[in-house]
């Protein structure tokens, strides 16, 4: 058994899904569990319908949730003839879902809604993709994941419960399996013991994908990309970015660690747990070799570099000139554990601490407001955080040319740079 995973890239339009599909055909025979995203950025777009409904704008919201209704069925048409009544009703059922939620008045937690709705996209976009496959030949049982992924009540980063869900897996997953080849599910979103819709975090489809491939003991997972293959930098932001045909866990670990967006950073340990290998390849061109990741040490990296935009520096001074001391920084982590924010450089010096987060709108606010309770808070936005890797002290002066250095840190064997 393989797991497969597609992301919201590779079925992000009409073309796309047919690609999808030519793929998939090449493994008939074979038995594949696959998972797919949301279309292209319909995650963002429901995202601004909660947001409408959460400011009591109602309409906007109706009218936002209209958009993604009306791309979603024009998908279908355009795919679908035998098969299109059958997704018609499948996907208005969804809508139907939503919109219901979308009249009342929000009386719960902004997270709350926020899954009740996002999780749509996952649904609209699977049903789309399996009525298409089944009617061009490709047969396959359609699964709502919610049936299966258990998790706590954490809205918006939900935890999975894993006895449960494997017990779900064996009795739900598995028995398709004895007559059919292909299971076609969501990535990202679970269901709470009460039926409450969650999500794994953004971009948890791969995880989804993962966990699957651990309960299921697959032979390997395949994350579908539309990059020939992980590189040593993102190659939308460095043209000179070259192919890592063979990684380990633990560098992809590390990489995901310090803001790579190329793989889900709580994907690899339950591979790893099982030294099931992860291939990243190319949906637009599968026959290219793209990346294994495995446990095996890889010698001989080039640099590996990451930038993260949108990082804000909190630079906290203690209000007294004392030393800034374990408590002071204990009351700190105890913060960024309440806000559920997560520092990506800390500097500890005598009478100041400076940390550096992603900029994450209101929590990022807080953060901010908090800490000026027990520190005195400069707060810097719009900032950059650029890492490198097996760092050979080539690359750095030309990355940082006319950019300031705001902070500076440095292991024998990464070096990262806070800039203006
Ligand atoms: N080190 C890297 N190697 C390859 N791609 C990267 C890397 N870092 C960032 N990316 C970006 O990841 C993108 C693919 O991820 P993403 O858009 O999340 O895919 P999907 O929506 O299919 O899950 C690529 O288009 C690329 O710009
Ligand atoms: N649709 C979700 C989950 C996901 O993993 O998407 P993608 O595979 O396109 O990154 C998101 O955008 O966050």
């Amino acid at each position: 058994m393989k797991v497969f995973k597609f992301g919201g890239a590779s079925v992000n339009s009409v073309d796309r899904v047919k690609n999808t599909g030519n793929i998939l055909k090449q493994y008939q025979g074979e038995k594949l569990l696959v998972v797919i995203s949301a279309m292209g950025k319909t995650t963002n777009a429901l995202e601004s319908v909660v947001e409408a409904f959460y400011a009591n704008r109602k309409d906007d919201a109706l009218a936002l949730f209209e958009q993604v209704k009306q791309q979603h069925l024009t998908t279908a048409k355009y795919l679908l003839v035998t098969h299109y009544l059958a997704c018609e009703q499948q996907l208005r059922d969804f809508f139907t879902e939503v919109e219901w939620m979308l009249h009342d008045k929000p009386v719960r937690e902004f997270d709350y809604y926020y899954d009740q709705v996002v999780c749509v996209g996952e649904l609209l976009s699977t049903s789309i993709v399996s009525h298409y496959l089944n009617e061009t030949g490709v047969p396959n049982k359609w699964l709502d994941v919610r049936d299966i992924f258990r998790t706590d009540d954490n809205f918006r980063d939900a935890t999975i419960d894993w006895e449960y869900t494997s017990a779900q897996i064996d009795d739900a997953v598995k028995p398709v399996f004895t007559t059919g080849n292909m299971v076609l599910t969501q990535g990202y979103i679970g269901s709470t013991d009460e039926n409450e819709s969650t999500t794994l975090g953004r971009e948890g489809s791969d995880y989804t994908a993962a966990v699957f491939a651990n309960i299921l003991d697959a032979e390997s997972l395949t994350i579908w990309k539309d990059v020939e293959s992980v590189m040593n930098a993102d190659p939308r932001r460095f043209p000179d970015a070259v192919p890592l045909p063979e990684l380990n866990y633990n560098e992809v670990i590390e990489m995901a660690y310090y803001g790579a967006q190329v793989i889900h950073p709580k994907t690899i340990k339950p591979l790893q747990n099982k030294s099931i290998p992860l291939y990243v390849k190319c949906f637009l061109d599968p026959l290219l070799a793209g990346t294994i990741i495995h446990n095996q040490p890889v010698k001989q990296l080039p640099p590996v570099i990451v930038l993260k935009e949108k990082q804000v520096m909190l630079q906290l001074n203690s209000k007294d000139f004392s030393f800034v001391g374990e408590h002071h920084v204990g009351l700190l982590y105890h913060l960024f554990e309440k806000i559920k924010i997560k520092p990506n450089l800390t500097q500890n010096g005598a009478i100041s601490f400076v940390c550096v987060v992603d900029d994450q709108g209101e929590k990022t606010e807080r953060l901010a407001l908090e800490a000026a309770s027990i520190f005195d808070t400069k707060v810097m936005k719009e900032l950059s955080l650029l890492t490198i890797r097996h760092y050979t002290g080539d690359h750095l002066e030309k990355l940082i040319a006319g950019r300031t250095v705001l902070l500076k840190q440095q292991t024998p064997d990464t070096v990262q740079v806070l800039l203006g």
